[in-house]
């Protein structure tokens, strides 16, 4: 462990592999408070890779990935038990799936849904846990008389506002989100990524988002990672990689959500 930080996550040279080759490789940031990071490319270009070696998931082959344990130190993710990667999972991280199915228990009611992380967390009290999911499904704008049916019930987007909301309600500091808005018509899209934005500066949380597309990038985070190929081609403010994209590809992509 090394000394307090208030970075969330700091990664360098980052890399994680399969067999004899890399999903990714070289990969350097750090994540800050209230930060979104959106991590773009193409099919295959590795963005899901990345996700796994940061959240544990997969292993660190190459480099480093820090992350910040309950003490505010950042911690090597290599060096975490399973029993400390799970408790990082109950306290302080989320994973929201593309697939919303992957990321709930689709016949137990939304209220169960949200209410489940508190009781992993220790709360007991049925009423106080009743209470909090209510809360946490109306942030969400599920309304109060639907809390008792299931998410198999739900239309797609509001049950990836189930999965948020079951992802926020215990307070975590960084989550994760695959292609979360993707497979949503666009003005649900639209409503979600807004969503999205105004929790997550409420609550200051650090995000990495991953996503094939730029336009969700621009609507939700700060900075943007472009990946090809397994390695990171661009990396900047996202104003800026829109605005003054430098590497070919970047201004290829740009290009085509121009038109778009
Ligand atoms: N389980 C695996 N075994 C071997 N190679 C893999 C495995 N998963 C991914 N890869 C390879 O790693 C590279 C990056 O894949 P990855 O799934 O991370 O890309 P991606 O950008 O997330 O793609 P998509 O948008 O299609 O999900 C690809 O060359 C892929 O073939």
């Amino acid at each position: 462990m090394c000394a307090a930080s208030g970075k969330v996550l700091s990664v360098r040279e980052a890399g994680h592999r399969y067999g004899d080759r890399f999903g990714c490789r070289g990969v350097s940031f750090d994540l800050w408070p209230g930060e979104v990071l959106a991590v773009v490319g193409e099919s295959g270009s590795g963005k899901s890779t990345l996700l796994g070696l940061l959240s544990a998931r997969l292993s660190t082959d190459e480099g480093s990935v820090r992350c910040q344990t309950s003490g505010g130190e950042l911690t090597e993710l290599a060096t975490l038990s399973e029993r400390e990667v799970r408790r990082l999972w109950r306290t302080d991280w989320g994973f929201v799936h593309q697939n919303a199915a992957d990321g709930l228990r689709m016949h137990v009611s939304a209220g169960g849904n949200v209410g489940e992380p508190l009781m992993a967390n220790g709360w007991r009290h049925y009423g106080q846990i009743r209470a909090r999911a209510a809360e946490w499904l109306e942030r969400v704008e599920i309304p109060a008389h639907r809390m008792d049916e299931t998410p198999a019930t739900f239309s797609g987007g509001m049950r990836q506002r189930v999965q948020i909301a079951r992802n926020l309600v215990f307070g975590p500091r960084l989550v994760f989100m695959d292609e979360p808005t993707s497979g949503l018509d666009v003005s649900v899209q639209a409503r979600l990524l807004d969503l999205i934005r105004s929790l997550v500066a409420d609550l200051g949380l650090a995000v990495v988002i991953v996503t094939h597309d730029l336009a969700v990038a621009r609507l939700i985070s700060h900075r943007t990672l472009v990946m090809k190929d397994g390695q990171v081609i661009e990396h900047g403010l996202t104003d800026r990689v829109l605005e003054d994209p430098q590497a070919a590809y970047t201004q290829l992509l740009v290009s085509s959500i121009l038109k778009g």
